[in-house]
């Protein structure tokens, strides 16, 4: 079973006068199957963990280790093929490109390895399916709602089976009813995969609907 392990995690900024320590101390463990909401005020860093647990940003400090293996020591051609693998991003904006349709965009993980090849094609269309959008996939990102968007995101989050979901406020401009569902959906595809669900967010209603709630204060999590 996947298993996350974050040891002592610290990161700062160059600030004027100090710098600015965002990631004083994070340690955290979570394995395959299980979700957990990071909240915390504004500016807290919220958004900096996350990136980092993605590898998208590189901690000064600490360790993380995806079942026993740390990405950051990794060479850089590496860890791109490792987050393609093992890290699945929904981001608020969804961050889709307007000009490719609703399966092309969800098969945008597989041009790194150029590689979209039947079974990876099938898999859209089950996700796609799962998310409600199967009468969708031919649409450009233009003729969706918010909350078809931010599905179609998720689908393309999932398509390559991560065992790591990383996703920064998820529901962040949707109405309440489309929140739920964009949270139901999500959960349902991180349980079946047994992935790890890692959500950012200010939105409580999120936050109870995962197993583990962590707050960041003064650059440490505190489970509450
Ligand atoms: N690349 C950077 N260079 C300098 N400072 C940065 C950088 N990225 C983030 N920061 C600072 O680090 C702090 C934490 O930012 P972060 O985006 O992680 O907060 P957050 O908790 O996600 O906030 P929000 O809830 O408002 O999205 C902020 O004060 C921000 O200005």
């Amino acid at each position: 079973m996947t298993r996350l392990l974050v040891e002592h995690l610290q990161k700062s900024f160059p600030a004027a006068g100090e710098p600015l320590h965002v990631l004083r101390d994070i340690c955290m463990e979570v394995s395959g199957g299980q979700s957990l909401a990071i909240v915390g005020p504004s500016g807290s860093g919220k958004s900096t963990l996350l990136q980092i647990l993605g590898t998208l940003d590189r901690p000064d400090g600490g360790t993380v280790k995806v079942d026993g293996e740390d990405p950051f020591l990794l060479d850089q051609q590496q860890v791109a093929h490792w987050r393609n693998q093992k890290v699945g991003f929904i981001f608020q904006d969804h961050h889709l490109l307007p000009h490719l349709s609703v399966m092309e965009n969800v098969l945008i993980p597989t041009l790194a390895g150029g590689r979209a090849n039947a079974p990876l094609i099938e898999r859209a269309k089950e996700l796609l399916q799962a998310v409600g959008l199967s009468d969708r996939v031919g649409h450009l990102p233009g003729m969706l709602s918010g909350g078809e968007r931010e599905r179609v995101a998720i689908a393309r989050a999932l398509l390559m089976s991560p065992s790591l979901i990383l996703a920064d406020e998820p529901t962040g401009n949707l109405d309440r009813r489309t929140a739920e569902a964009v949270t139901e959906v999500l959960q349902s595809l991180q349980r079946d995969n047994n992935a790890i669900l890692i959500c950012v967010t200010h939105s409580e209603t999120l936050a109870a609907a995962m197993d583990q709630r962590h707050e960041l204060l003064d650059g440490k999590l505190v489970r509450s």
